[in-house]
């Protein structure tokens, strides 16, 4: 039997990354993001990364940049000493049972694990989970999110012409309904049939605003509308899902297998954004695609704006998946001014390139890491006593 693969040292660091320009969401503006890098190294000295992102601090979702760091740090690195970190499923496992929640730090962890035993073992991360890759590379949607619409526009020509995007997904539901409309129909209309518009709405209307605004968007040539209502209001997304001429898709309200069943057995949905963040970790993301392609529900590779770790651990998972009929926006690092690898992700004719190195395929730039890091300008103490 091999031998026990055990903990040397785990660490955590928050690493703020200014955006290329202010990224608007219907609950917040985004004008930087904060990631959270774990490394963990076994007694032999191999090394796993990997990372926690959510969206404006705690306005997208539960876990916030500090909450994901102090989750790992206090209550998930004390368990990891007692497992053989090989066994990536048992160690997941008995975190599960130790800790409820916190679904992005538990993703962080484990998808340091696997890059942990892809490094040791030689193999992608994408050859250790699922029935292996099926696919080198992903198309990848851009979200047109400046706020304004002529700005838009000239930012889809630019992805059109560079062959980076054609899938644009535009944020809404900051507006009234009718001033958002107007938008997305301005933007499909100078795009025409060179590229695919979709809506996020991010839970921002109610019931009846949405059945009036997804009929006059599939009107305007909108394929796609993305989490109309609140993640709650589950009843009424039931109906709507029902009348809607468009597919609407779960983000928020995907939070995991078992939110993917109700959401299958109900009809509360006809596509689902799948994220490793969201779900709790690579594997649990796997489980909510496949519940989601026994539904008959189309599949969207999601993104919680994670830089490069995250964005290649996506881009594993995704790779292994059986369809992917709505691609993926696995464009994060493209919307921050710096870039966290040594080797950036490689874009290009539409598609991103699914890493092929051992593990996660990606390697920080420690310079960058060091620099960025939130905590580099905390004051020495002896500096402050005076003393040498
Ligand atoms: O889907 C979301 O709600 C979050 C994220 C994904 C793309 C983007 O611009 O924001
Ligand atoms: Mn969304």
């Amino acid at each position: 039997m091999a031998n026990r693969v055990k903990l040397g040292s785990i660490e955590t660091l928050i690493v703020d990354l200014p955006t290329i320009r202010p990224h608007a969401l219907a609950m917040v503006t985004m004008n930087a993001q904060s990631i959270v890098i774990v490394r963990i190294r076994d007694t032999d000295g191999a090394t796993g990364i990997g990372e926690g992102t959510t969206i404006g601090g705690l306005s997208y979702g539960e876990e916030s940049p500090e909450g994901i760091k102090l989750a790992i740090d206090t209550y998930i690195a004390p368990l990891l000493a007692n497992h053989d970190l090989a066994k990536v499923g048992a160690t997941m496992a008995d975190i599960d049972r130790h800790v409820s929640g916190n679904r992005i730090a538990k993703c962080a962890v484990e998808t340091a694990l696997l890059d942990l035993m892809g490094q040791r073992l030689g193999l992608p991360i994408s050859d250790l989970i699922g029935g292996g890759r099926r696919r080198e590379t992903l198309p990848v949607a851009w979200t047109l999110a400046s706020g304004n619409t002529e700005r838009d526009i000239a930012e889809a020509e630019a992805m059109l012409s560079q062959c980076r995007h054609r899938i644009f997904k535009l944020k809404i539901g900051k507006r009234p309904v009718d001033e958002d409309v107007a938008h997305v129909a301005a933007i499909k209309r100078a795009i025409g049939d060179r590229g695919s518009v979709r809506v996020d709405v991010n839970q921002a209307w109610d019931e009846a605003a949405a059945e009036r605004g997804i009929a006059a968007l599939a009107d305007a040539g909108c394929e796609l509308v993305e989490q109309p209502l609140p993640r709650d209001l589950r009843n009424a997304t039931v109906r709507l899902t029902a009348r809607a001429a468009i597919p609407i898709m779960a983000d928020e309200s995907l939070h995991g297998p078992a939110e993917a069943f109700d959401l299958a057995a109900s009809g509360g949905a006809r596509a689902f954004a799948i994220k490793i963040a969201q779900s709790g970790g690579l594997h649990a993301a796997h489980d909510v695609a496949m519940i989601g392609a026994a539904a008959g529900m189309g599949l969207y590779g999601g993104t919680m704006l994670e830089a490069g770790v995250g964005t290649a651990a996506s881009a594993h998972l995704f790779s292994t998946l059986p369809s992917l009929s709505w691609g993926t926006e696995l464009f994060g690092p493209l919307l921050l001014t710096e870039e966290l690898l040594t080797t950036s992700l490689a874009y290009a004719d539409f598609e991103l390139a699914v890493p092929n190195g051992p593990g996660l395929g990606v390697e920080i730039d420690e310079d960058k890491l060091q620099h960025f890091r939130r905590d580099r300008a905390t004051p020495k103490l002896h500096a402050i006593g005076g003393a040498s």
